[in-house]
């Protein structure tokens, strides 16, 4: 449904942008060679930190931004191509909602969500009949005559929701739509974006820097650094095991599970004689049902100190992440580490601490 090839993006000073331009010292590279495909009916996060290129690029699928070079294809049509009409009727077809809304101050709920339809020029009968269902649709039935000033934040961005799907989009772009809410307000913005896909099919791209919106609705995620996509993942296996080391920042961040300070600061990063390995282990599916730890010890020999563990869900998935020690001579752990794996946990080796005894 989106399709992203090649795609860059730089901001030029003012009246500078000009042959050669790229070598500007005050040329701002915000999107570099990005290639992102989101079929439609699924629910894409794109993840990273302030100033890595996430609005750049959800403004770039609907040319609010014209990328420097590359394709932008929405459902078949590749945008960079059209025409100023033909990209204004493409629009139709692709909703956005903000951080902060951006609703009309002066119009009530029922005329911000009919706006789009007074101007694609439709009749206000016809108008009626489409903006009632889709107040029905966010839960606002009954506020059609309030004002956004009366209105709390969570039932801003539902007007904000139900005045993106006038238009009966196939794409929603969200960006970063719940960063303004608070935690509750943005779970149930959350379940009412899931319940959209579901109910409409709507394939979402959304931008975040949270983890819990990835967590909480994501099928896809990418990652976004310095303009880069570093890493895309299904979400379940970005969360077992992220492959790039802000991958694991963000996770590491996300699930507080961390290896105690004092221990971090005697892991050594290479084996010695007397050490022994401090693992991180992540499993789902089977394994979190299986008692691995107990024959570690009755099959390996190898006696584990659990530091930190935690189950969480993650959509359909029960996802087990423990920080443990592994005591045993060094070829018995080394055997471990193969018996867990061979078992599917995901064991990443963060250090080698110096035996006490
Ligand atoms: N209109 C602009 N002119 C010049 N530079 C810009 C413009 N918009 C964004 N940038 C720069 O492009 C880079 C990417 O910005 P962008 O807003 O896309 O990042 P972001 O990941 O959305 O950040 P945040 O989470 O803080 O909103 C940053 O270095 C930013 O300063």
């Amino acid at each position: 449904m989106i399709t992203l090839r090649n795609v860059s993006k730089t901001y030029y000073p003012k009246g500078r942008r000009r042959a050669g331009a790229d070598s500007d010292p005050a040329a701002v590279v915000a999107l570099s060679n990005v290639d992102l495909h989101v079929p439609q009916g699924s629910i894409h996060g794109v993840i990273g930190l302030s100033g890595a290129g996430k609005s750049t690029l959800i403004r770039c699928v609907n040319l609010l931004e014209r990328p420097s070079g590359g394709s932008v294809c929405v459902d078949g049509q590749e945008m960079t191509r059209l025409s100023a009409a033909a990209l204004n009727q493409a629009r139709h077809r692709i909703g956005m909602i903000f951080q902060h809304f951006n609703l009309l101050t002066t119009r009530n709920v029922f005329d911000n969500v009919a706006l789009p339809l007074e101007l694609m020029g439709m009749k206000r009968a016809a108008i009626r009949e489409r903006v009632l269902p889709l107040l029905e649709l966010v839960g606002l039935d009954d506020k059609a005559h309030q004002y956004p000033a009366k209105l709390s934040g969570g039932q801003k961005q539902r007007v904000a929701i139900a005045r993106a799907l006038a238009s009966e989009p196939k794409v929603l772009l969200c960006d970063e739509a719940t960063s303004a809410l608070d935690p509750q307000t943005t779970g149930s913005i959350l379940a009412l974006l899931r319940d959209i896909n579901q109910r409409l099919g709507l394939t979402i791209l959304l931008i975040t820097h949270e983890m819990e919106v990835v967590k909480s609705i994501c099928h896809r995620v990418s990652l976004i650094s310095d303009g880069e996509l570093v890493e895309e993942a299904e979400v379940g296996d970005f969360f077992t095991a992220p492959r790039t080391r802000l991958g694991r920042e963000f996770l590491n961040d996300f699930l507080q599970l961390e290896p105690p300070k004092a221990l971090i600061e005697r892991l050594e990063e290479t084996p010695g004689a007397r050490t022994h390995p401090v693992v991180r282990l992540a499993f789902s599916g089977d394994a979190v049902a299986t008692p691995l730890i107990s024959r570690l010890a009755r099959e390996c020999g190898v006696d584990v100190s659990i530091l930190q563990a935690k189950v969480e869900s993650i959509q359909e998935r029960t996802l087990g992440l423990m920080i443990a020690e592994l005591l045993g001579p060094a070829d018995k752990t080394r055997q471990a580490i193969d018996y867990l794996e061979s078992h599917d946990l995901h064991v990443e080796v963060l250090g080698h601490v110096q035996r006490d005894d």
